[in-house]
C-alpha cells in the first residue's frame, strides 16, 4: 500500500522528461551524461533513460552514486520507469546499465536494513520483491550491459535480465555473497540463480558467497558475453537485434512459460517472506552483523 501510494506521488514528481541545466525545455533534445545529444530523454534524479523508439528499445542507465545500491527510492524510480516502457508500444527492449564507474550495483541499501523499524523493513522488502517480479517477468526483452561490479542484489537485477554482457575487467565481481555478510540469500534470489547456473553452481557459489570474476562468470553461465570494456554498450546493442528478430508473442510466451514457475512461487508467499525477512532482518546478531559489515567498508578507504 505505502509502495503504491509512494509510487504514485513520484510517478507525478519524477517522470518528467530528462532535461539539463537551466531553462531547458521538456521533452526536447538535452545533453545526456558522457556528452552527445538525447532526444526525449526521460527519467527520474537516480534513472535516466535514453529510448530509441525508432529501433525500438530504451537504455536505462542507473544513477545513485556512490555505488547504486538499492535503496526504497531507487527500487520506486526503477520500477517508474519500467512501467512507463512497457506500457509504450514503441518499445520492445531496455538495455540496463549503470553511470556509476565501475560499480552496476552494489546491491540492497544496508542502510535500508539496518536500524530501522519493522514497518520500514516490510515496505522496502516488498520494493525488493516489486522490482525482482517486475524485471524477471518483463514483457520486454531486458539486456543487462554490466559495466562494474555487481554483488548481491545488484547481480539478481542482472540474473533477472534475459541476457548479460559483463565487461571484462577483474575487479568486475558478479555473485551472490550474502553469506559473507552473515545473512541468507531469500528462496527466490536463490530459485533465480540455480534457473541460471544449475543447481550444483549454486549451491557451491551461495554457501561460499562466491564473486566470480569475468572468466569465471562466463565458464559457470552466470553471464553470457565477456567482451572488453569499451565494447559493453555495443555488444548489447548487437545482440538485442537478435532477441528482436524473433516474433514478440512467441517470444514472450515462452518467458513466461520458462519464468513464471518461478514467480508464482514467490507471488504465492509474497506476504510470508515479508514476514519473515522482517523477523530475520530484525534479529539483534543480525543487526550486528549488518553494521560490522557497513564499518568495515568505511574502514576499508583509511
Ligand atoms: C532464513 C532467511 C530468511 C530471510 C532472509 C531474508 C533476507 C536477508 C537477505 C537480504 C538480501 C540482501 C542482498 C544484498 O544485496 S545485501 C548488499 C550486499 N552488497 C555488498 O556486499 C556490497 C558492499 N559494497 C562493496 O563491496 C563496495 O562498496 C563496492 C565493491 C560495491 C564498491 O567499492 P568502492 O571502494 O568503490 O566503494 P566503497 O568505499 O566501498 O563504498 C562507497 C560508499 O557506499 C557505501 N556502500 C557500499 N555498498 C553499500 C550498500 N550495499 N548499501 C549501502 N551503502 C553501501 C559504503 O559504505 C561507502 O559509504 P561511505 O563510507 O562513503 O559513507
Amino acid at each position: 500500500m505505502a509502495l503504491a501510494v509512494g509510487m504514485r506521488v513520484l510517478t507525478r514528481s519524477l517522470l518528467r522528461p530528462w532535461v539539463r541545466g537551466p531553462g531547458a525545455t521538456p521533452g526536447r533534445t538535452g545533453p545526456v551524461a558522457g556528452g552527445g545529444d538525447c532526444v526525449r530523454c526521460f527519467g527520474s534524479p537516480r534513472v535516466l533513460v535514453e529510448p530509441d523508439p525508432a529501433a525500438g528499445f530504451a537504455v536505462m542507465k542507473m544513477r545513485n552514486p556512490p555505488v547504486n545500491s538499492l535503496s526504497l527510492e531507487f527500487l520506486t524510480e526503477m520500477l517508474i520507469s519500467l512501467e512507463k516502457l512497457e506500457s509504450d508500444k514503441a518499445f520492445h527492449a531496455i538495455i540496463i546499465t549503470s553511470d556509476c564507474p565501475g560499480i552496476f550495483s552494489a546491491g540492497l541499501d544496508l542502510k535500508e536494513m539496518c536500524g530501522r523499524d519493522p514497518t520500514h523493513y516490510a515496505e522496502y522488502w516488498k520494493a525488493v520483491q516489486e522490482l525482482w517480479l517486475r524485471f524477471y517477468l518483463s514483457h520486454l526483452v531486458v539486456i543487462s550491459a554490466i559495466n562494474g561490479v555487481s554483488p548481491a542484489g545488484g547481480c539478481l537485477l542482472a540474473l533477472s535480465s534475459d541476457y548479460r554482457v559483463l565487461a571484462d575487467n577483474p575487479k568486475y565481481a558478479i555473485g551472490l555473497n550474502e553469506t559473507l555478510l552473515g545473512i541468507v540469500a531469500p528462496f527466490w534470489f536463490k530459485d533465480t540463480l540455480v534457473n541460471t547456473v544449475g543447481h550444483r553452481v549454486a549451491e557451491r557459489a551461495l554457501q561460499l558467497g562466491l564473486l566470480f570474476p569475468p572468466a569465471e562468470a562466463l565458464r559457470v553461465g552466470m553471464v553470457d558475453q565477456v567482451v572488453p570494456e569499451d565494447q559493453v554498450q555495443s555488444a548489447a546493442r548487437s545482440v538485442l537485434a537478435q532477441w528482436l528478430a524473433i516474433p514478440g508473442h512467441a517470444r514472450q510466451l515462452t518467458k513466461t512459460l520458462m519464468r513464471k514457475p518461478t514467480a508464482d512461487r514467490l507471488l504465492k508467499e509474497r506476504d510470508a517472506d515479508i514476514q519473515n525477512f522482517v523477523r530475520f532482518i530484525s534479529r539483534d546478531a543480525i543487526q550486528k552483523a549488518l553494521r560490522t559489515y557497513l564499518e568495515k567498508l568505511k574502514q576499508k578507504k583509511s
